[in-house]
C-alpha cells in the first residue's frame, strides 16, 4: 500500500457542506493516519466559518472496513496498546457527536467496525440499500471499541444489537432502514447530494439532530433489558465457552444499561484494552491475516499470470463427494456436466444434488429463484461426449489406483488441451494416478472436504510437474466457489489428512491403555474441537479409515500404529453414524448418544493389544489425554513444514481450522503449538516415545525448535525462508 494513498480530505462545497472523505484502499481501514487525518479535518471544519455540516463518506465503493486490524499485529508483538489511538471519546463522542455542527454518513459497500461506529457518532445516516453494516469485532477476540457497544443498542433495540454483535450478522443498509438505523436509501449516484442537503437540513434545525449515545427508547425497561442480556449471557456460555469476548460484550451494554451511554463508553474502553492483548484476540487476528496470505503463491499468484475463465466443468462421479462439489460450483454458476457409469447411479447423483441445494434454501443462504437456475445448469452424462468443451474436470470416483488411472487417460484424449484434470482424492499419489497421461503439468489434486458444498477448506495439491497456470486457475475456481484455498505438495495424506493421522491413532492407542471412549471425546471437545475423535470416526463412515489403514502403515513405516479397533467395530455390525450405530447411537432428531454396549468391542480390543500393565487401565489427567492426542498431530505437522508439504506454518494453520475443526480462537495447530512451547511439546514426547515407542518419537525438525537458542517458536524456522515445492 503506498502511504499516499492513505489520507484523509476535506472539500467544502458552496452549499457550505465539508465532504470529508477516508481514503484507505481496498476498503478505507481506519489507519492511525487516517484517524489523525479525521481529528484535523473535523477540527478544521468546525473552525471554519464557510462550514455549516459535514458530510463523511469513503473513497470508492466503500464506506469503511473498520480500525485497520495490522495495528492489533503491532499491539501483539510489542505488548503497547498505546499504539491504539484515542477515537472513542476524543473523535467520536467529542468531536463528532458532540460538535457543533452536524454530521451525515453516506455509505456504500459496506460500513463495519469501527467504520459503522463512526456512522454512529453521527447525526444521521444515508446508504446505498445493499450496502453491508455490522460490528465483527467479536471474530477477532475483542469488542466493538469506538462506542459501538452503546450505540447500536440504542438505535437498533438491545435484542437485533447483541445478535449483530455476539453473531457477528451482518445487515444490509434496506434492514437497517427499517429497523430506524438508516435514515434514508439512495441510489450511489444520488448518495453524496442527498446527504449534503440532509446535512443542512440538520443544520437548519428541520431535520432532528439526533446524539444516538443519550438515547433511551429503543432501550426497553430495566427489567426487560436484564431479561434479554441473562438470555444472550445462557446462549454465549454455551456457544463460545472458551473465549472471553462474549461475556465481556455483554457486561459492557449492561454498564450501559444501567448506568448511562457515557459510563458505557468508557467501560467499553477499558475492557476493549485488556481484551486486545489476550491470547484469543492474538489467536483469531493471526488467523484474519493467515486465511487471507494462503492465496498468495510465490511463483504461481506473483508472476504476471492471469487466471482463465472456468465456465465448465466436467465433475466424474456423483457419490457423496462428487455431488457435493457439483452444487459448490452450481450455486457459483458454473456449468457442470455429472457423469456417471449407470442411469441409477446419475440419477442417485442428481437427487443429492437437488437435496444440496433445497438444503441450502432451508438454512436460508440460497433463494428458491437460485435453486432452479442451478438446477438448469447441470446436464447428466453417461459417457464423455460432453466433455469436448469443458475448461476443468473434478474426479471423484472411489479411492481405487486402476479406475483412477484409466479415468485420465481417456479424459486426456477426450478434452479440450487447455482443460485442467483434477483430481478429488485425499490418498493417492498424483503422479500415479496421471502415469498414464502426457499431461502431467495440467493434473492436480482438488480435495475438498465432506460435506463439499459446505466445507470451506480446499486442498490444491500440486505435484512438481503441475503448472502455475493449473494452480492459479484452480485457486481462482476456489474463490469463486467461496472456499479457502490452501496450495500443498503431494505426498500421502497430503497436509491436513497426514499432520491428522496421529489424531485417530492416538486416540485408539489411549483406549488401548484403559482409557473411556466418552471422557476422550469430552476432553477433546471441551478443547474446542466440533467433536471428540470417536464421534468424528462414527461421522466419516469406518469405510474411510479401512481404506487408508494399509496406506498409511507402508507410508508412515515405525510411527503408524496399528489398530484393529475398526475392524472389531464393523464385526459387532456397527457402522457408525451409516447404520445408527457406532462408538454412539445415532436416532433421527436426537442428538447423539454414548452406546454402552459398545463395551464389549472395547473390552475385546484391549485384550488384544495388551498394552494394559498388568492388565490395568493407565491413570491419566485430562491433559494427559489432550497432549498425548494432539502432540503427535503436532510432530507430524513439523515434518509436514520441514518436507515443504505447506509454504508457510500459517497454512497449516487455516487447513486444521477449516479442515478438521480444530478451534480458531487458539490459532490453528501450529499457532496454538507455539504457545504451548516446542520444549514443552519435545519433552513430553520423548518421555512417551520411551514408554510406548516410535509413535510419539519426536520428529528433527521439532528437536531443533525445541533446542534453538535463538527462539522456540516452531513457525519461526518455517517462515524464516520462503520455501517452495
Ligand atoms: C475499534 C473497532 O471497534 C475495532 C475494529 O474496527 S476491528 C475491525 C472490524 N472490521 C472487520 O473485522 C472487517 C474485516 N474485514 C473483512 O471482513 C473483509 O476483509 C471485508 C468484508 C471488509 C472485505 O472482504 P473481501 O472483499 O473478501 O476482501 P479481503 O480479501 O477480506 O480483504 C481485502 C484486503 O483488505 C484487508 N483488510 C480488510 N479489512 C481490513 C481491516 N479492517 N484492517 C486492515 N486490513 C483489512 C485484507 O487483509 C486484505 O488485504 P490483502 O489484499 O493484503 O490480503
Amino acid at each position: 500500500m503506498a502511504a499516499g494513498s492513505i489520507r484523509v480530505t476535506m472539500d467544502v462545497g458552496a452549499d457550505g457542506v465539508a465532504l470529508i472523505t477516508i481514503a484507505n484502499p481496498p476498503v478505507n481501514a481506519l489507519h492511525p493516519i487516517i484517524i489523525a487525518g479525521l481529528k484535523d479535518k473535523y477540527a478544521e471544519a468546525m473552525r471554519r466559518d464557510d462550514v455549516k455540516a459535514i458530510v463523511l463518506t469513503g473513497a470508492g465503493d466503500k464506506f469503511c472496513g473498520g480500525f485497520d486490524i495490522n495495528v492489533f499485529t503491532k499491539v501483539h508483538q510489542t505488548g503497547d496498546v498505546s499504539l491504539m489511538p484515542d477515537v472513542s471519546v476524543e473523535l467520536v463522542s467529542n468531536m463528532m457527536e458532540e460538535g457543533k455542527k452536524p454530521s451525515v454518513a453516506a455509505i456504500q459497500g459496506l460500513a463495519l467496525g469501527g467504520g459503522l461506529e463512526l456512522t454512529m457518532g453521527c447525526h444521521a445516516r444515508i446508504s446505498t440499500p445493499e450496502a453491508q453494516l455490522g460490528l465483527p469485532e467479536l471474530t477477532l477476540g475483542i469488542i466493538p471499541g469506538f462506542g459501538g457497544t452503546q450505540r447500536l443498542p440504542r438505535l437498533v433495540g438491545l435484542p437485533k444489537a447483541i445478535e449483530m454483535m455476539l453473531q457477528s450478522k451482518f445487515i444490509t443498509a434496506k434492514e437497517g432502514k427499517e429497523r430506524g438505523f438508516i435514515d434514508a436509501l439512495c441510489s450511489p449516484d444520488e448518495l453524496i447530494k442527498t446527504s449534503r442537503l440532509w446535512a443542512l437540513e440538520i443544520a437548519n434545525f428541520r431535520k432532528p439532530w439526533m446524539r444516538s449515545l443519550g438515547r433511551t427508547d429503543r432501550l426497553g425497561s430495566l427489567s426487560e433489558a436484564r431479561a434479554v442480556l441473562n438470555g444472550a449471557r445462557v446462549q454465549a456460555k454455551k456457544v463460545a465457552p472458551n473465549m472471553p469476548q462474549h461475556q465481556a460484550c455483554l457486561d459492557v451494554i449492561e454498564e450501559g444499561v444501567l448506568y448511562g451511554g457515557h459510563a458505557g463508553v468508557l467501560k467499553e474502553a477499558k475492557v476493549f484494552k485488556e481484551l486486545v492483548v489476550a491470547p484469543t484476540s492474538r489467536a483469531l487476528v493471526h488467523v484474519f491475516f493467515a486465511q487471507r496470505s494462503t492465496t498468495k503463491v510465490p511463483g504461481v499468484t506473483d508472476v504476471q499470470l492471469k487466471p482463465r475463465q472456468i465456465r465448465k466443468v466436467a465433475v466424474i462421479g456423483g457419490g457423496l463427494m462428487g455431488s457435493g462439489i457439483a452444487t459448490s460450483l452450481l450455486v457459483s454458476n458454473i456449468s457442470v456436466v455429472l457423469k456417471e457409469v449407470n442411469p441409477q447411479f446419475l440419477q442417485r447423483g442428481e437427487k443429492m444434488i437437488a437435496g444440496n441445494l433445497d438444503g441450502l434454501v432451508k438454512r436460508g443462504s440460497l433463494t428458491k429463484d437460485k435453486m432452479k437456475k442451478s438446477m438448469s445448469l447441470l446436464k447428466g452424462a453417461l459417457d464423455y461426449s460432453d466433455f469436448k468443451d469443458v475448461d476443468m474436470v473434478i474426479e471423484a470416483v472411489i479411492e481405487k489406483i486402476p479406475l483412477k488411472q484409466s479415468i485420465f487417460s481417456d479424459i486426456e484424449k477426450i478434452c479440450p488441451e487447455h482443460c485442467i484434470l483434477a483430481s478429488n482424492t485425499s490418498t493417492i499419489d498424483l503422479n500415479v494416478i496421471g502415469e498414464r497421461t502426457n499431461s502431467q503439468d495440467r493434473i492436480i489434486g482438488a480435495h475438498f472436504f465432506s460435506p463439499a458444498h459446505i466445507m470451506p477448506l480446499l486442498e490444491i495439491v500440486r505435484t512438481e510437474k503441475t503448472s502455475a497456470q493449473a494452480i492459479l486457475d484452480l485457486i481462482t475456481v476456489g474463490k469463486i466457489i467461496k472456499k479457502v484455498p490452501v496450495v500443498v505438495g503431494n505426498c500421502t495424506g497430503f497436509a491436513v489428512n497426514r499432520t491428522f493421522f496421529p489424531y485417530t491413532q492416538g486416540s485408539h492407542f489411549l483406549v488401548s491403555l484403559g482409557i473411556d471412549v466418552f471422557r476422550i471425546d469430552r476432553v477433546i471437545s471441551s478443547f474446542g474441537m466440533p467433536m471428540g475423535p470417536f464421534q468424528l470416526q462414527d461421522v466419516a463412515g469406518y469405510g474411510v479409515a479401512l481404506a487408508v489403514k494399509d496406506i498409511y502403515a507402508t507410508a508412515f513405516g515405525e510411527r503408524n500404529l496399528d489398530s484393529d479397533l475398526v475392524d472389531l467395530m464393523v464385526k459387532d455390525g456397527r457402522q457408525g453414524k451409516n447404520n445408527g450405530k457406532g462408538y454412539y447411537i445415532y436416532e433421527k432428531g436426537a442428538k447423539p448418544k454414548p452406546d454402552p454396549s459398545v463395551k464389549h468391542v472395547i473390552e475385546e480390543y484391549r485384550k488384544r493389544a495388551k498394552k494394559m500393565p498388568g492388565g490395568k487401565p493407565v491413570a491419566l489427567t485430562d491433559q494427559d489425554i489432550l497432549e498425548m492426542i494432539f502432540f503427535p498431530v503436532v510432530n507430524e505437522a513439523c515434518r509436514v513444514m520441514d518436507e515443504n508439504v505447506v509454504i508457510r506454518a500459517s497454512d497449516l494453520d487455516i487447513a486444521s481450522v477449516l479442515g478438521m475443526g480444530f478451534p480458531k480462537y487458539r490459532g490453528g495447530l501450529v499457532f496454538w503449538a507455539d504457545t504451548v512451547g516446542a520444549p514443552y511439546i519435545h519433552s513430553k514426547l520423548s518421555k512417551w516415545a520411551e514408554t510406548y515407542g516410535a509413535f510419539f518419537k519426536p520428529s528433527s525438525y521439532l528437536e531443533q525448535r525445541a533446542k534453538s537458542e535463538r527462539t522456540e517458536h516452531i513457525a519461526a524456522r518455517f517462515d524464516e525462508v520462503t520455501h517452495m515445492n
